[in-house]
């Protein structure tokens, strides 16, 4: 049995505090609202998980210093926004040999770095060692009723990664390992401009071709991001890749694909976030992924109409327009072709 802290009691903070309760861990919860580690206390946490009863090996507090007292490990499930502060104001009272495992899936807007980045620069390159990301498909609604899952832990260091894989793994909740801490991050991040732009193509009334087609072109732009910064082409074709895609497009659990749904519809962006009441990351992501693109030299058309419609008022017809009517294609990836 480990004592495990989780910085960040929203949707998916609390339903990993669930599976490791179940693991027999110790779970102490990190929340910055007192009216929320208030009703963890008393077993639900109604504003994120409506109806689940939390286990009783979970407790919350609004006292950072206590949550992370005598931790083996910290979960750090903030959006990525908040990362970097609040992983400025953990490290204090974290020992040097907690091993830290980041299940936010964003880039950092104003850096454009990926969060193990941010993590190597606030607590030293050196302590990539003990860093891990958590990803995959993985809607919190689902994991805290118990429903089959399937995740992948990446780091660095193999020994980390299986310690996550072992301290998580459950009859419910698989989890694999990867050294590909670059693929499973990115995958993870920019599936959710995909979402946004699917559910923006399904509040505009098309079809499943139409999904499969933004699925489909989605990750093949993922990849070439993903190829140009020095990610394993594999990874995905895994659980952070084309795993997490689908059930992002796919599902009424989305954040993002509900918020582009509204887009699609008539909302405006800010009408569209509101209405989803939780963190949406790939309006965020989008923003970045537009510059990394940029940066990299590599095509990612439905990121940038996605970015016009969001940011440029780009209305969603004339995006699809733009997209369907770009010049004509080899479909096998130039990625693949230059490696023979
Ligand atoms: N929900 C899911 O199914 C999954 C989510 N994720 C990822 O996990 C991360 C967290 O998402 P999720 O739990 O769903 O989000 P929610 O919107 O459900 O909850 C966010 C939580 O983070 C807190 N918070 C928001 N901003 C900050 C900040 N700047 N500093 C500290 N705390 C903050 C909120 O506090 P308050 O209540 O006070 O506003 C809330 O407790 C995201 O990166 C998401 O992509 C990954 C896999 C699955
Ligand atoms: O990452 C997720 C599922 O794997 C959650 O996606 P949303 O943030 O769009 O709800």
């Amino acid at each position: 049995m480990a004592k495990v802290a989780i910085v960040g009691a929203g949707s998916w903070g609390t339903a990993l505090a669930q599976v490791l309760a179940q693991n027999d861990h110790s779970v102490a919860l990190w929340s910055r609202r007192k009216e929320l580690a208030q009703m963890i206390n008393e077993g639900v946490n109604n504003r994120y998980l409506p109806g689940i009863k939390l286990h009783p090996n979970i407790s919350a507090s609004t006292d950072l210093a206590k949550v992370l007292q005598g931790a083996q490990a910290v979960v750090f499930g903030v959006p990525s926004h908040g990362f970097r502060e609040i992983l400025k104001n953990s490290l204090p009272y974290m020992r040097d040999d907690t091993v830290v495992i980041n299940v936010a899936k964003g880039l950092e807007e104003s850096s454009l770095l990926r969060l193990s980045d941010v993590f190597a620069q606030e607590a030293g390159a050196a302590a990539l060692g003990r860093y891990a990301v958590l990803s995959g498909p993985s809607h919190a609604e689902e994991v805290a009723r118990n429903i089959p899952t399937a995740l992948v832990a990446a780091s660095q260091n193999m020994a980390t990664a299986e310690y996550v894989q072992d301290l998580f793994m459950s009859q419910d909740f698989r989890v694999y390992t990867n050294p590909d801490v670059i693929g499973v991050e990115l995958g993870g991040a920019l599936k959710n401009i995909i979402a946004l732009g699917t559910g923006i193509a399904d509040g505009l009334g098309f079809g499943d071709n139409t999904k499969a087609a933004m699925m489909t072109r989605g990750l093949a732009e993922i990849t070439r991001l993903g190829h140009s910064m020095g990610a394993n082409l594999l990874t995905f074709a895994g659980l952070a890749g084309v795993g997490d895609l689908i059930v992002t497009c796919t599902s009424m659990h989305s954040r993002n694909r509900r918020c582009g749904i509204e887009i699609g519809k008539g909302k405006s962006l800010a009408e569209a976030v509101e209405s989803v009441q939780m963190v949406v990351e790939g309006v965020r992501t989008t923003k970045v992924a537009y510059q990394l693109a940029k940066r990299q030299g590599v095509e990612m058309p439905i990121t940038d109409q996605t970015y016009k419609v969001l940011f440029e008022n780009l209305s969603p017809r004339e995006a699809v327009l733009n997209l369907m009517g770009r010049g004509k294609k080899l479909e096998v990836e130039e990625i693949v072709l230059r490696q023979g």
